[in-house]
């Protein structure tokens, strides 16, 4: 094969990687409602550092058996985690409102 070609080959192999690589950010994210819901119920607090420290130690692992350099695997957890705390944070505000009772003062127009 051609380097010209290979290249191209190589090319679509990172584009197919880094589809699954979004679409794996995509549904870690899109679990950050239901944990809060969850949270919310079981009187939780929404950052939970022993679960991080886990998180962390957990990726270290994973980025030895890939060979692959767990310090930035750590600056990408960290991104991933941050964003699933701001998203449960908009999810607890969202349920806090839910189930405030209506006050009468609320309801009185003047
Ligand atoms: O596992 C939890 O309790 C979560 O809320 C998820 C998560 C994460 O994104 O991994 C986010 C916030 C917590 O501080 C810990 C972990």
């Amino acid at each position: 094969m051609s380097s010209k070609k290979r290249l191209q080959t190589v090319r679509n192999s990172i584009n197919e990687i880094d589809e699954k690589i979004i679409e794996l950010m995509a549904k870690r994210t899109q679990l950050a409602p239901e944990i809060a819901t969850l949270k919310f119920s079981l009187d939780m607090d929404i950052m939970d550092s022993s679960r991080e420290k886990d998180v962390y130690a957990k990726t270290r692992e994973i980025s030895k058996k890939y060979d692959f350099d767990s310090e930035i695997a750590i600056e990408v957890m960290k991104i991933l985690i941050e964003q699933n705390k701001k998203l449960q944070l908009k999810q607890l505000e969202k349920l806090k409102l839910e189930s405030k009772p209506i006050s009468k003062s609320n309801l009185k127009s003047e």
